[in-house]
């Protein structure tokens, strides 16, 4: 082992996918000028992942570069995605520098990490997966607790089972308390946007429908956009 990995600790570095500048293509803040940071590794398996490239590889690099490289981007929205960033003890540390930075951080999360420890003045975008994921056994119901009304609750529907499933939970576990911002997305080319719009006005659900904006304004298996 040479005197640079002894000196380095699991909070020092990342293994990241790729750092990029783009418009945010999802969220309340969908539209804007955003650089991504997509860190390496998943521990769940959605059935519809449209970012499997980004489950292995990746290059470790020392946290103080993916912090230079996010800034120097220039753009007041960085997000943290991948992949699933909260498994890298590093990221905590790089969204709160990137917080003192003057930036409003994002983080893209599955619903199965603890949200618990992120800084309090990130916006948290949390998935609860659906069964047609394949991973609804691994939602962590006690990250609920710790969502408030900057962060964003997120579902992303293949069927109508799905769209059942979420309006339950909406309603039994009282989401809207939580915050407002609910967000109704569908599996992309699974279920029509239209359909899912259909649904929500005849229950009236206080949901926000969304799209994935860059697969509108690239091609959709576009990858580092
Ligand atoms: C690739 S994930 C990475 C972050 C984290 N692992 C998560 O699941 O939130 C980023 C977002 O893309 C969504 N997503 C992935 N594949 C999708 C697809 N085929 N259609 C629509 N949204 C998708 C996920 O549900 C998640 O909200
Ligand atoms: N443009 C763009 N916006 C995004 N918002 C969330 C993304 C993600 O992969 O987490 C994403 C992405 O991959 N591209
Ligand atoms: S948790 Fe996120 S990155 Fe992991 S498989 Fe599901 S959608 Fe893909
Ligand atoms: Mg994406």
């Amino acid at each position: 082992m040479c005197y640079m990995q002894r000196a380095l600790s699991k909070e020092d570095t990342l293994v990241i996918h790729e750092i990029y500048a783009s418009i945010q293509g999802e969220s309340t803040f969908a539209g804007l000028p955003c650089t991504f940071v997509r860190t390496t590794g998943c521990n769940l398996r959605c059935s519809w992942c449209d970012t499997t490239q980004a489950f292995y590889g990746g290059t470790r690099m020392p946290r103080t570069d993916v912090l230079a490289k996010a800034l120097a981007t220039g753009t007041k929205l960085v997000e943290l995605t991948g992949g699933e960033p909260l498994l890298q003890p590093a990221v905590f540390r790089l969204m709160t520098e990137l917080c003192d930075a003057g930036r409003t951080v994002l983080v893209e999360t599955s619903g199965e990490a603890d949200v618990s420890q992120v800084d309090p003045r990130v916006h948290k975008i949390m998935d609860l997966k659906a069964p047609g994921s394949g991973e609804s056994k691994r939602n962590r119901w006690s990250n609920l607790e710790h969502i408030g009304p900057r962060d964003e609750i997120k579902f992303v529907l293949a069927s109508r089972e799905d769209y059942e499933w979420m309006r339950d939970a909406i309603r039994s576990r009282e989401l809207p308390s939580r915050t407002p911002n609910l967000l109704a997305s569908t599996v992309f080319g699974k279920l029509l946007p239209k359909q899912l719009v259909t649904w929500v006005l005849e229950d009236a659900l206080p949901v926000r429908v969304q799209l994935q904006m860059h697969k509108y304004i690239w091609a959709p298996d576009t990858q580092g956009v």
